[in-house]
C-alpha cells in the first residue's frame, strides 16, 4: 500500500517508516510512505505557503496552489488512482471500521494542514474525503496521518506475526482490553490476581473476558452499546454488575 503525504514537515513521517510494526512493513515491502513538501511547489522567492485569511482574524492560511500542485506530484508518482484523504477536525470520526475499509485501497493521498487549516477551495476542487482522528486541538494533520498509517499498516497481510495478529484480534473484539500482569509475581507487595497463576487456562479466559466486559461498561458504556453480546458475555457482565451492586 502507497502513501503520499501532502507536509511541510516530512521528516515526521520517520515515526512510521523507521519504527515498530509499520517500519516493518515498509521493509516487507508492503507498505510504502512518501512525504510531499508543498513549499516545493511555490514559485516565489520566499517559497511562501501560508498567507492572511480573507475576512480577517488571527492566525494563516495554507494556500492551495501549493498544495494542489504537491497533491498533483503524489497522484503522479501514485502511478494509478488514489484517493485523496485530508485529515481534519471537520472529518467523520476515525474508527477501526474505516481503517478496514481502507486497507483494500492501493494507493492513498493524505493531506496534512497547519497553521488555522487550508484554504477552502483546495477541498473543493482535489479532497475525496475528511478524517478526524479525535476532538482536541493539534498543531497539524501529520500526527493524524499517522495514526491512520499506523492503523491500516497492522492491518496488511504478513506485516503482523502471529503473535501480533493474536495481540490485535483482542484488541479488535470491541472490548476494551483487560488488565495485564507480568513478572514479578509480587511487585511492591501487590500480588497478581491468583486465577492467572491458577493454570487453568478455562477460567482464566473467563476472568479476562469478564474483566474487559467490567471495564467497558464502566469506562466506555458507547461500545457496548455497538456490540451485541454472546449468552456468556450477557453473564459474566450480569454477574458483574450484581457483584458491584452487592
Ligand atoms: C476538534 C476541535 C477541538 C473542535 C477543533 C475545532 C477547530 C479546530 C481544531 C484544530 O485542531 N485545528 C488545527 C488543525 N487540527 C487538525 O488538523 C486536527 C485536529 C484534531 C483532529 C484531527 N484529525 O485530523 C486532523 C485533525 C487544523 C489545521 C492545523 C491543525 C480543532
Amino acid at each position: 500500500m502507497w502513501f503520499g503525504v501532502i507536509t511541510l514537515f516530512p521528516p515526521m513521517l520517520d515515526a512510521v517508516t523507521k519504527y515498530g510494526v509499520s517500519s516493518r512493513a515498509v521493509k516487507l515491502g508492503k507498505l510504502a510512505v512518501e512525504g510531499i513538501n508543498p513549499r516545493d511547489f511555490t514559485h516565489d522567492k520566499h517559497r511562501t505557503v501560508d498567507d492572511r485569511p480573507f475576512g480577517g482574524g488571527p492566525g494563516m492560511v495554507m494556500l492551495a496552489q501549493p498544495l494542489l500542485d504537491a497533491v498533483a506530484e503524489a497522484k503522479k508518482r501514485a502511478g494509478g488512482a488514489a484517493k485523496v484523504i485530508y485529515l481534519s477536525p471537520q472529518g467523520s470520526p476515525l474508527t477501526q471500521e474505516r481503517v478496514k475499509a481502507l486497507v483494500s485501497e492501493e494507493r492513498l493521498v493524505l493531506l496534512a494542514g497547519r497553521y488555522e487549516g487550508i484554504d477552502e477551495r483546495a477541498i473543493e476542487m482535489v479532497v475525496d474525503e475528511e478524517i478526524s482522528i479525535g476532538d482536541y486541538v493539534l498543531s497539524g494533520g501529520e500526527l493524524p496521518a499517522m495514526v491512520l498509517i499506523d492503523a491500516v499498516a497492522r492491518l496488511l497481510p504478513g506485516v503482523l506475526n502471529d503473535e501480533q495478529s493474536a495481540e490485535q484480534d483482542s484488541f479488535v473484539d470491541g472490548l476494551l482490553d483487560c488488565p495485564h500482569y507480568t513478572r514479578p509475581e509480587v511487585f511492591e507487595g501487590r500480588a497478581v490476581p491468583d486465577v492467572l497463576m491458577s493454570g487453568h487456562h478455562e477460567q482464566i479466559r473467563r476472568w479476562r473476558l469478564k474483566q474487559a466486559l467490567a471495564r467497558t461498561s464502566e469506562r466506555r458504556p458507547d461500545l457496548l452499546k455497538d456490540r451485541v453480546l454472546s449468552k456468556e458475555e450477557k453473564k459474566l457482565l450480569d454477574e458483574y454488575q450484581r457483584e458491584k451492586s452487592a
